[in-house]
């Protein structure tokens, strides 16, 4: 953890992260080749005991991955056929867990400042990337105070503002919203998200959860016993049918687009996307351009062969059907693209047949429910 970085807002050399880790153990074998941003969330996603921390682990040298090769923006960390091994405080990163592990003994301000100690003084060119560390995670009230004064969720931040203050060229997050309950989860989550607007470094992150994913994660890893399934954008990975993610209840897309007005007498924001338009339920005023993130839930997308007219559904967007899998008995799910953008398309057996939907069929998405992200 000595190499100087962005920690906020500055801007990372090019590189990103490239791994390739073989490590064995017993009954289980991690086997990965790994291309990542520079930038952005990472979601490392996939069943329990796939190898996701096993995997951060692997990359933080932790656990030595034979052979391995771990090189984050430009830097070789691990490399096996030129015998380089760097240990985990050699290499620069912050690592944040389920449950924070603070010093009881120290306010906020000391705990932080024991992680910015441990960077060189002669690397030390990014206090005010970690003021804002400290502003972007809302901490400046809490500084003073002792961890034991703190929520779950305070701690959570202060343990991610710990990390950042080492100045990591990459942050591994393993399920860091895992031990909260729900009211916490959701606290924090904002925080999150303010972090993957601004962030200039790469955050890995762990957890199977999907509506997390759907909120954070920019870039995507699927692993599956050991290996990875599919690597690619968040909104790619999270549509494609012959994925396990465009499945059931909780299959959903991601849309990003720019925010064309907002009205806010009737509290609703238009923004516009690849596809046309969508209008959103919106309380906070945004600034018009600014870029937005809407996830869309499959069940909440029903499909027309004529634009409706005479309908309470104000998001209306004309799309061609990709493709098209049975999801459950009598339920089958439909891929949609609409002028480029991914939709998914939850319907009954009985609409597929009496509507003749079939790979190339031009219709209408009606859209019910759209959730703004960030
Ligand atoms: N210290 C260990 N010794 C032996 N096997 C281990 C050890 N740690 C993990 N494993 C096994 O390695 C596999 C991958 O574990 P890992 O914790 O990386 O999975 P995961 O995807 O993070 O799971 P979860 O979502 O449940 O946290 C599992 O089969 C697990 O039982």
């Amino acid at each position: 953890m000595t190499a100087p970085c962005a920690a906020a807002a500055m801007s990372q050399e090019p590189g990103g992260i490239e791994a390739r880790l073989v490590l064995k153990r017993a009954t289980f074998t991690l086997d990965v080749d790994l291309q990542l941003p520079g930038r952005g969330f990472i979601a490392l996603f996939g069943p329990s005991g796939c190898g996701k921390t096993t995997c951060l682990r692997a990359l933080a040298g932790l656990e030595r991955a034979r052979p391995g090769r771990v090189r984050v923006a430009g830097a070789t960390w691990q490399d096996d056929a030129a015998g380089i091994w760097l240990p985990t405080h050699q290499r620069a990163l912050g690592y944040v867990f389920q449950e924070a592990s603070l010093f009881e003994h120290l306010s906020v301000r000391g705990n932080i400042a024991y992680a910015q100690k441990r960077v060189r003084s002669t690397e030390r060119q990014e206090s005010v990337a970690l003021d804002q560390a400290v502003d972007l995670l809302g901490l400046g009230e809490l500084m003073d105070r002792r961890p034991a004064t703190l929520s779950g969720g305070e701690r959570q931040r202060v343990a991610i503002a710990r990390a950042l203050a080492a100045q990591p060229r990459v942050l591994l997050m393993d399920e860091p919203l895992a031990a909260l309950d729900a009211g916490r989860k959701a606290e924090l989550l904002p925080y999150l998200e303010a972090l993957q607007r601004t962030l200039a470094i790469p955050v890995l992150y762990v957890s199977h959860a999907l509506d997390e994913v759907a909120r954070l994660a920019t870039h995507m890893v699927l692993l599956d016993a050991g290996r990875v399934r599919a690597s690619g954008s968040a909104e790619d990975l999270i549509a494609r049918l012959d994925l396990p993610l465009a499945q059931g209840d909780a299959a959903a897309t991601l849309i990003e687009g720019r925010l064309l007005r907002h009205d806010s007498s009737e509290h609703l924001s238009t923004l516009a996307f690849a596809g046309g338009e969508l209008h959103v339920i919106s309380t906070t005023a945004r600034a018009v351009g600014q870029r937005v993130r809407v996830r869309v839930q499959a069940r909440d997308v029903s499909l027309t062969l004529a634009r409706q007219s005479d309908t309470s559904i104000l998001n209306i967007v004309p799309a061609t059907v990709t493709g098209l899998r049975e999801d459950s008995p009598g339920q089958w799910m439909v891929a949609l693209d609409a002028g480029g953008t991914r939709l998914l398309a939850r319907i009954t057996q009985r609409s597929v047949q009496a509507l003749g939907i079939a790979p190339g069929r031009e219709l209408f998405a009606q859209v019910k429910g759209v959730a703004l992200l960030d």
